[in-house]
């Protein structure tokens, strides 16, 4: 075997895989009504990447993450957490799949207010009966800047700070994935280039992997990968994207 000499691969490539979707088809309603929300995609989220998934309006985006995250169920192909075929479980397995497996951040932060941001964070992890990992709760702690906030109550706390809380409680497990759809689509741009910086840091210092939907150009350049969908179907994807390349991008998409 020859060895030839190649460039350094984008961050993610040649490492594992953390979600798969093979030949994934959504159809919502019937007959003439019948939508095709997705229309086999095939598509891969490397482990230990932050990728965005992009598109204009009704292109797919979230019934490729709802469905991806075991969130809903497609109507054909196969959707794949590490080697796990999410159709494959019951709907306990896929529930404990779900809290186990997966971090979830959407819009809305679903804090408990009657819990302080430590239980809150540790939520998860109390409903499976799992220890809390200690040095693994305090560098999530430590990189969201969370430390002196741990025994106030979501109402004692502002928008942004409810927001790390939110991330901090989708890390707590060490999940194989975090999801995001549209985690930044409520904050003011201050406060959603923090949350982005924290999900940036969580790839980069603590070997998470996030696969997020957005709209936002300057969100997606957080990430090392945008996944592009139109129509249901994948048709692009950039790498090391620039705000400039997205927006160039979209504008082609008609986005
Ligand atoms: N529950 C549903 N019932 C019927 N049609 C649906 C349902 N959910 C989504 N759709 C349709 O499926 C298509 C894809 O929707 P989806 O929400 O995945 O798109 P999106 O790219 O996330 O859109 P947006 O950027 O506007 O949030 C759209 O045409 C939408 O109207």
């Amino acid at each position: 075997m020859t060895s030839t000499s190649v460039a350094k691969p984008p961050r993610g490539t040649g490492q594992s895989i953390a979600a798969r979707v093979e030949q994934a088809t959504k159809t919502y309603g019937s007959g003439d009504a019948a939508v095709v929300a997705l229309d086999a995609v095939t598509v891969d989220f490397a482990a230990g990447a932050f990728t965005a998934i992009m598109g204009p309006s009704g292109s797919g985006k979230s019934t490729l993450l709802h469905c991806m995250a075991g969130l809903d169920t497609l109507s054909s192909g196969q959707a794949f957490i590490g080697g796990t075929d999410i159709a494959s479980l019951s709907d306990k397995e896929l529930t404990l799949l779900r809290r186990d497996r997966l971090g979830f951040i959407f819009q809305a932060f679903n804090l408990l207010p009657v819990l302080t941001a430590r239980e809150n964070i540790t939520l998860p992890l109390d409903l499976a009966g799992r220890k809390v990992d200690g040095e693994w709760f305090e560098k999530v702690i430590a990189s969201l800047g969370l430390g002196e906030r741990l025994g106030h109550r979501p109402a004692q706390l502002s928008g942004g700070q409810q927001q790390r809380v939110a991330v901090a409680r989708a890390l707590a497990t060490k999940p194989e994935v975090v999801f995001g759809d549209e985690p930044t689509g409520a904050l003011d741009s201050r406060t959603g280039a923090e949350l982005l910086g924290f999900l940036r840091s969580a790839v980069d210092d603590l070997g998470q992997t996030v696969v997020m939907v957005t709209h936002d150009p300057v969100a997606a350049s957080y990430a090392d990968r945008v996944v592009f969908l139109a129509d249901g179907r994948v048709v692009d994807e950039l790498q090391a994207p620039t705000r400039d390349g997205v927006l160039e991008m979209m504008k082609r998409l008609g986005g």
